[in-house]
Formats: structure tokens, C-alpha cells, sequence
């Protein structure tokens, strides 16, 4: 395919805005944030549809751009706290937190009556939430919120935006799945009177749920010691196609402000990639879900690359008896790999190797959420290595969450040798790093505590 039919295939079925004219949008949108000389440019890519690319040589760990969220609201993910406020992300109290003028969106006091706030308060007084207390009686302290109505408020907002940010959005690619409509329609239910009749704003709507299902980020933020998840469209940094190493980092500066940096050298001309999968997934796990979450089959050299760099992230160990070989997917580019023995040789079907990877992950997941720092410690270190190779990604995850709760909560409370182990886990996981050539990635940056 050309790069002008490839761009055409990428982008949403009634919106051909080319990368010039998309440029132009986005130095708007970057207002004072927009440098006189910036060292990237928009251009038409042939990985898909548009790119980010280097208008000179850009050294490894160069600031490339940042960049303020045109739009954000909460992910209202399994497991969130709901009672947070949606427009400054405090925590509000268990009981009573939801907006005074009885919208059912948690706000806080201040925010109830702020301008952020007053037109989306008046759409969802308008639809009339199922769960709102009827006018006149006192609310019962016991609020409901459901997690659809309060996901969709991130695309209510966009009909809120000014003309030329609107634009913005329309001018992003929407993939056009089935299951965005779900999200939808579930969201409608939530409401009396949801214009599901009104045919321009439901189109409006779907394709908005499309360019955030496509485009947008989850960004973490912090408010008084309270951590939230934050859905947060960063158009530039959407824009960035992915690599499985990609050359560029990307953080969230408190959820509002992304932050790209050059991970590697990126020659002049060359594309700057990012990654829309967590870096140490093998290359299964990440193909899965760029298919389910991205709708696209990546074709980097890592994905073609079954050793994964040397890194082994995929392998299990063989079931032939007596055998405690390494196992791999022997294919690349299929979901359902044969795999092979690296050193008895037996090919095992991708079903029976599923089966065994699944069992590791839900083992080592079970642990991960019920176990103490202890615990996962002893785990990780006499248990797994039973059933697990080391190198697979189950287990570096279940060792990047020690990392994790051992230098964010209570890190004074560990022994030397807690600590000790902590170091190793870093070390271990750096190396992998290296050898995948993942240069200043975010996850180097997180674990040697460079940033939070
Ligand atoms: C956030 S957009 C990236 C920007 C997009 N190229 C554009 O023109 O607006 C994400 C979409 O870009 C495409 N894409 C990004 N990286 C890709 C890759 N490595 N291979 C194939 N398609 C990719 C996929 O269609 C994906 O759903």
C-alpha cells in the first residue's frame, strides 16, 4: 500500500485531514508549549496513517515535546475509587460526595459551583441520571455511581471544547469497533432521557468514543496524597505511531501534562515512536492486545524476533519429563504459535502452552494482590522458580511490584536484606531492558527513581 492509502486506511471513515493541516491544529493546541524551532514535524508515516518525525538528529534523553491534556476525565475502572472528585481529582468523603445540583457526578463543593463544571452539570441534569435522588428529597448518604455514566464524561466534555480544539479531535483517527458502540449504549441506559433519537449527536458521540478508544492515555495524578487514574487525550503524543522499543519515552506530569523524551539517538528524518503496551509484556501478550485495544498486528523487529532480543520473556519451561528446558513460540506474526523445547527439541501445540501460561500468571497474580512484601519476596524467590522460568514476564512483573510497594509505601520498614533483594530484582530487570536496546525508557526512569 502507498503511504496515501495507508494514511487514508488509518484514519476515520469521513475524515481525510492531512498532516499539514493537522500540524496546525496541534500548534494551537500546544500554544505557549509550542517551541519557535521544535525538533519534530508531522508527516504522512508508512508504519500508519500520520507520524511524529525528527526534524534533526535528537540525542538520547533530549526533551522532545510536552504537552497539556485537551481533554481528561475519570477512567472509572474496575476498582476505582469513585467518590473522587471529576474535575480537581480530590477525594471526597465516602458518603455525601456527590454534586449539590444533583447531577450524580462526584464534585466537590467548590467544583459544584465552578465553570468547569456548570455545562456538563446541565447535560447530565438534562438526561436525567437513573440514579438521581428526585427533586425535593434528601439524599440517603448511600450514593451509587455507575462506573459507564460516569466513563462517558470524558466524551461529553469534547462537545464542550472551542471550536478550533473541536476541531482537533475530529481531525483524529477513530477506529470504528463494534464494542465502542457498546460502551454507548450501556452509558445511555444509565440515564431517563440519553438522546439515543438524535441521529447527529449519537454519530457525534461515537465517533468521539472512537478517537478516545483510539487516542487517548491513562495518566495517573496525584491530589494531597490521593492517587487517581485519569483518561486524558494528548493529541501529540497520540500521534506518536508504536514501536515494542520505541525510541521515545512518554510520562504524565500529574496526570495534565505529558512529557515525550528521545529514549535512543533518533537520526534526522527518522520516525519517533512510543509504546501502547506495558515494555516488558512478551511479544503474545502484547500482540493480543494491540489487536483487541488498537486494532492492528505490530510488525517490529521485536515481534519478529522470537528469542525477543535474548530477553526470553515468553518462555516456559518444557513438559516433556525429565526436561527442564526453555520453551518459545517457534512461529512470529500468529496468535497461535507452536512452541519448542530449546534443548530436548519437542513441539508443543499453542493450547497445552496457553494453558500452562495462564495457570503462571493467575498464580503469580493471586499472590501479587493477597501476599505482603514478604511473602511475594519468599514467593518469588523459593516458589516460582518450580514452575516458572525467570525470565518470563509473569514473574518480572510480580518483581517490579515489590519494587513498586517497597519504594512508594512505608520504605523505612524493610530489613537489609528485603532491600537487598529490591536491588537485585532492579538490576535484573535494567538488564532486560538493555538488552531489548530500550535506551531511557519510562519504566528505567520509574524503577532508578528518576521520576514518580
Ligand atoms: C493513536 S493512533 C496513532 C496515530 C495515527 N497514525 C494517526 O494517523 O492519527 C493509533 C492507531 O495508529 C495505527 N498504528 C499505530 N502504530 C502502528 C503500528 N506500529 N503498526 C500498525 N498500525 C499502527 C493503528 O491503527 C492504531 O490504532
Amino acid at each position: 500500500m502507498n503511504t496515501t492509502a495507508a494514511m487514508i486506511a488509518h484514519m476515520a471513515p469521513d475524515r481525510n485531514t492531512t498532516p499539514e493541516q493537522l500540524a496546525k491544529l496541534i500548534d494551537v493546541h500546544l500554544g505557549d508549549l509550542h517551541e519557535a524551532d521544535p525538533n519534530w514535524t508531522l508527516a504522512a508515516s508508512v508504519v500508519a496513517g500520520r507520524g511524529v518525525f525528527a526534524t534533526r538528529d535528537i540525542a538520547r534523553g533530549e526533551l522532545i515535546f510536552r504537552e497539556r491534556a485537551l481533554v481528561v476525565g475519570p477512567t472509572a475502572r474496575k476498582g476505582a475509587q469513585l467518590n473522587t472528585c471529576v474535575c480537581c481529582h480530590c477525594l471526597l468523603p465516602a458518603q455525601g460526595f456527590l454534586c449539590a445540583h444533583r447531577c450524580t457526578l462526584p464534585v466537590c463543593g467548590p467544583c459544584s459551583d465552578s465553570e468547569t463544571h456548570r455545562e456538563e452539570c446541565q447535560h447530565f441534569q438534562r438526561w436525567q441520571p437513573i440514579d438521581a435522588v428526585p427533586e425535593g428529597a434528601e439524599p440517603s448518604g448511600a450514593e451509587q455511581i455507575n462506573p459507564l455514566s460516569l466513563r462517558i464524561l470524558t466524551a461529553v466534555r469534547v462537545f464542550h471544547l472551542g471550536q478550533q480544539q473541536r476541531s482537533l479531535v475530529d481531525a483524529m483517527q477513530a477506529n470504528a469497533e463494534r464494542g465502542y458502540r457498546q460502551e454507548i449504549i450501556k452509558a445511555a441506559q444509565c440515564f431517563r432521557n440519553f438522546p439515543t433519537t438524535d441521529k447527529p449527536f449519537m454519530d457525534q458521540l461515537f465517533r468521539i468514543v472512537g478517537v478516545l478508544n483510539t487516542n487517548a492515555f491513562e495518566a495517573p495524578c496525584r491530589v494531597d496524597g490521593h492517587e487517581t487514574l485519569l483518561r486524558g487525550l494528548f493529541p501529540l503524543t497520540a500521534i506518536m505511531n508504536h514501536e515494542c522499543t520505541p525510541n521515545a519515552s512518554h510520562y504524565f506530569d500529574n496526570g495534565r501534562m505529558a512529557v515525550v523524551r528521545a529514549a535512543r539517538d533518533i537520526p534526522k528524518g527518522g520516525e519517533i515512536t512510543t509504546t501502547y503496551t506495558k515494555i516488558l509484556w512478551s511479544n503474545l501478550t502484547r500482540g493480543i492486545f494491540l489487536k483487541m485495544t488498537k486494532n492492528f498486528m505490530c510488525d517490529c523487529p521485536r515481534c519478529n524476533d522470537n528469542t525477543e532480543n535474548g530477553t526470553y520473556l515468553s518462555a516456559l519451561f518444557c513438559r516433556e519429563q525429565g526436561c527442564k528446558g526453555l520453551v518459545i513460540p517457534v512461529q512470529t506474526k500468529t496468535m497461535q504459535p507452536d512452541w519448542r523445547c530449546l534443548s530436548c527439541e519437542n513441539v508443543f501445540p499453542h493450547a497445552k502452552m496457553a494453558r500452562y501460561q495462564d495457570f503462571a500468571l493467575n498464580t503469580i497474580n493471586n499472590r501479587i494482590n493477597s501476599s505482603s512484601v514478604q511473602d511475594m519476596i519468599h514467593f518469588i524467590n523459593e516458589l516460582c522458580p518450580r514452575f516458572c522460568p525467570s525470565s518470563n514476564y509473569v514473574l518480572i512483573e510480580a518483581k517490579l511490584n515489590v519494587i513498586w510497594r517497597m519504594t512508594r509505601f512505608n520504605a523505612e520498614q524493610y530489613t537489609d536484606q528485603e532491600v537487598a533483594h529490591k536491588d537485585r530484582y532492579r538490576e535484573e530487570i535494567l538488564a532486560i531492558l538493555h538488552k531489548l536496546g530500550a535506551g531511557e525508557c519510562t519504566l528505567k526512569k520509574l524503577i532508578t527513581e528518576e521520576i514518580q
